[in-house]
């Protein structure tokens, strides 16, 4: 498995002729890798010169720009600003960039690159005739072209290229090229530095069959493979970029053209989450415009936002990219509490749509009486207007119901008018109230009609109308009775008391009254999941579903129109010299740029990450913020931790409508070693029969170990994990039942923070140098997604894999659990 693997991923690597013996070879090893490496260190020196030209051309425009700023005209201060304004990103970006962008070369053919394909590659790639030639000894070429790749484009003076971005259409091959399917590219170089120095050089041989010379010397070939190095790290608690070792079936999705839905399959380890950087990297690029409307990567867990959050800013792109977790998708709220999953299943799914459209419609309803105590009725209904006099006076006491409290509705209305009492009874006020909401409209905009339905009401009590046979004229008296009751503060607070402003969070908490919810839930929950449902809404705290469910009544509330807010003063007016112009316009740039991101509620580009454990509310979610929006959709449906994954399928398609997709599958883990990825095939064959697991590109030798629990599982699990500590340079993840993270975090105190303990749903996306897995049965039975679970739980580590196991998972001999058994 593994060495078909590195087949397709172009591992190849081949040395330099040596000398006999291997002392000699080693020595000779060296000095051509000290050559290598001082080659490219001229290069990168010449780089830094440009980039210092570039930085002088940048203070100079500033200052340029500040003398013309003096001259005072409305046209040159518009253009002083915005030369400052470019001059400062410019400076900016070369100041931030300096560190490591220069990490790839390609040895190129003669040849002609081809059009621009739709991903924006070139096409054609392939040498011109004549290029490879051939004789006795076999195939030989010169290479013709030598190209520099960094994380941005940098000109000389004559406009040759000497750094391209890795993003520009000539840095494709870079990517793309393999042994299978080379193109031009003879030798791909990725380059190691820190600052100014290059540290050292790892080289793939896409045509190891070619003697190939560059400036009359053979082409010399250093190291395993740059692939291979970035594999073979330590892992930290956060993600690196990939952009030195992309591979080419990962490059065809990082490239994929933009429009429509773009969906990509791929096994644990493949790179999903990192093309999905990686991608939103290249669209930016390609298309800056476009994507100012904004990208959003969608995360499953607050841990894997602060693991990858790191990436983006690697590859120069930050401002335009909202990393959110799903549960941190709504503003201001940051869900911390994870449901049952008998809980999740029923907050999650479709049926808890039809849930809340009748809680949103009954929380206007007041609550029925607690314990004996009357409800709200008489706390209302205060007489006393009458013999006030004068038209529209309403009486009632105490003060009304506040938003989020639709319990205190009242439920009498008194008024006199035109000399005559009028009083809207329970029965009639809630007659109209169902009147109102008939009809799906979003409730909050149906007070207008409810008050219109009021006012009908109290208009045929007073008998007016009748008394008057002149249309004209009783239209008038109509209009006029109608403007007296409303320009009553007593009838505005009535209306506020009896048709609140509507709040999600307002809801929620009235759905947390079991009995209220009973009635809202009838024939689409069962009495169980109404009583787990409306527990789990007493807690202080928010869920990732109840998130979603805040979200979906938002939109079926909907938001009145409010009066504009006064624009602010901007403080750039009140400003004249550019001394006070520069921290000004740079703090109000960014501050700009929070408040649009904070702002905004709808998105250019979605991507959504570990797409297979999105439940239908929270497709709903995603989709109201991609509604105009491209899509990059990355997933493994072998992961789902949702139990319905149909159901789930169907919200999807929902959310991407009929926009056409493009798939992709990624089919190397890139991840695990072999030995650890063989032993999760045996969980993958039982969670989802018939599925293919991705080979695994290379393996330690290091087969995963079996420990069974002998005294008490905390001390195991602490023993196990301080031995992996000893092992691994990096972290080491220990993977619990989700009922057992907190007690798991005790048991590894004191063992420093390369170590870690976390719930089975929160291993989503990590990965660590060593984990220890506990109790497989415990993680299986947790749900009826569990095998799926336990599947994500073991295939985190790129290193080792302990699996530790109690009574419960009936270890064999050897302490090898039941369930990963042959
Ligand atoms: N081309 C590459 N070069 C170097 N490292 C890579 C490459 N592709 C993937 N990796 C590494 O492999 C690991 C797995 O990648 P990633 O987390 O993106 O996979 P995934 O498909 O999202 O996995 P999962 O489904 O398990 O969450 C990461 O450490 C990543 O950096």
């Amino acid at each position: 498995m593994a060495a078909q693997a590195q087949q397709e991923t172009a591992l190849g690597s081949v040395h330099e002729p040596v000398g006999d013996s291997a002392q000699e070879d080693s020595l000779r090893d060296d000095s051509v890798r000290d050559r290598e490496i001082s080659v490219e260190q001229e290069h990168l020196d010449r780089v830094y010169r440009r980039l210092e030209e570039k930085i002088d051309e940048a203070e100079f425009l500033m200052n340029d720009a500040a003398q013309r700023g003096q001259v005072g005209t409305p046209g040159a201060l518009a253009e002083r600003d915005a030369q400052v304004f470019r001059a400062g990103v410019h400076l900016n970006r070369l100041n931030n960039e300096f560190e490591d962008f220069l990490f790839g070369r390609i040895d190129l053919l003669l040849g002609k690159d081809g059009k621009k394909g739709p991903d924006g590659a070139y096409t054609a790639v392939e040498p011109a005739e004549g290029a490879v030639r051939e004789d006795a000894t076999g195939q030989y070429a010169d290479i013709a072209e030598t190209l520099h790749i960094g994380r941005i484009g940098v000109l000389d003076a004559e406009y040759a290229p000497l750094v391209i971005d890795w993003r520009a259409p000539a840095a494709a091959p870079f990517y793309r090229s393999t042994p299978v399917d080379p193109g031009r590219v003879v030798r791909r170089r990725v380059i190691r530095s820190k600052g100014r120095k290059v540290l050292g050089v790892e080289d793939d041989l896409m045509r190891p069959e070619l003697k190939a010379s560059l400036d009359g010397r053979e082409l010399p070939v250093i190291g395993d493979g740059a692939l291979m190095a970035a594999l073979g790290q330590a892992r930290s608690h956060t993600m690196r970029d990939i952009v030195a070792s992309i591979q080419a079936e990962q490059d065809l999705v990082i490239r994929a053209p933009a429009a429509s839905v773009t969906y990509v399959e791929g096994g644990p380890g493949t790179g999903k989450t990192a093309v999905a950087l990686h991608r939103a990297a290249y669209l930016l690029y390609q298309d800056r415009r476009r994507y100012a409307g904004g990208i959003l990567i969608v995360s499953p867990t607050p841990l894997l936002v602060a693991y990858t959050e790191g990436v983006l800013p690697s590859l120069g792109e930050e401002g335009q990219v909202a990393i959110r977790a799903i549960g941190s998708l709504v503003d201001g709220v940051e869900a911390t509490l994870y449901d049952s999953p008998a809980v999740a299943r029923a907050k999650g799914s479709y049926r808890m749509l039809k849930v809340l459209r009748k809680a949103a419609r009954g929380a206007l309803e007041p609550a029925p009486a607690q314990g004996g105590r009357s409800g709200p009725a008489g706390r209302f209904a205060r007489g006393g207007a009458e013999g006030a006099g004068g038209t529209g006076q309403l009486a009632f006491g105490e003060e009304p119901g506040t938003r989020d409290d639709a319990a205190t509705a009242p439920t009498r209305l008194r008024v006199v008018a035109f000399g005559r009492r009028l009083e809207l009874e329970t029965a009639e006020l809630d007659r109209i109230r169902r009147n109102a909401l008939g009809g799906t409209a979003p409730v909050n905009l149906l007070r207008p009609r409810a008050r219109k339905l009021l006012l009908d009401a109290l208009w045929a009590q007073s008998g007016a109308g009748a008394r008057h046979t002149d249309p004209e004229l009783a239209a008038e008296l109509r209009s006029s009775f109608d403007e007296d009751i409303m320009s009553e503060d007593s009838f505005v607070s009535f209306l506020d008391a009896w048709w609140p402003e509507l709040t999600p969070r307002g809801v929620l908490a009235a759905m947390a009254d079991e009995r209220r919810l009973g009635r809202w839930a009838r024939r689409i929950l069962n009495p169980g999941e109404v009583r787990r449902v409306a527990r789990s809404l007493k807690r202080d705290g928010l869920s990732v579903h109840d998130v979603a469910m805040l979200d979906e009544l938002n939109a079926i509330l909907g938001t009145p129109a409010r009066p504009r807010k006064r624009r602010e003063l901007d403080p750039l007016d009140q400003l004249t010299g550019l001394e006070e112009l520069m921290p000004v316009r740079e703090e109000s740039q960014r501050e700009r740029a929070e408040r649009l991101a904070q702002e905004r509620t709808e998105y250019a580009h979605v991507i959504v990450d570990e797409a297979q454990d999105l439940t239908p509310m929270q497709w709903r979610m995603v989709g109201r913020r991609g509604r105009h929006a491209t899509w990059t959709v990355v997933g493994d449906p072998a992961q789902s931790s949702w139990s319905d994954p149909d159901e789930a399928a169907e919200a999807r398609d929902e959310a991407l409508g009929t926009r056409p997709r493009r798939r992709f599958t990624l089919t190397v883990n890139y991840r695990n070693p072999a030995e650890i990825a063989e032993l999760a095939a045996k969980v993958l064959a039982l969670a989802m029969p018939g599925s293919q697991s991705p080979s695994a590109v290379r393996s330690t030798g290091v087969e995963p170990r079996f420990a069974v629990v002998e005294e008490s599982l905390a001390r195991t699990v602490r023993a196990e994990a301080a031995r992996l500590l000893d092992r691994v340079d990096g972290t080491v993840g220990v993977v619990v039942a989700m009922n057992r993270r907190e007690e798991a975090a005790r048991w590894l105190a004191g063992l420093g923070d390369r170590v870690v303990a976390l719930g089975s749903l929160e291993a989503k996306g990590l990965e660590y140098d060593a984990t220890v897995v506990v109790s497989p049965a415990e993680i299986a039975d947790e749900s009826p997604a569990g095998l799926r679970v336990l599947y994500v739980a073991l295939t985190r580590a790129t290193q080792q894999l302990t699996l530790v196991s109690g009574e419960r998972d009936e270890p064999d001999a050897d302490g090898v659990p039941d369930l990963l058994r042959d």
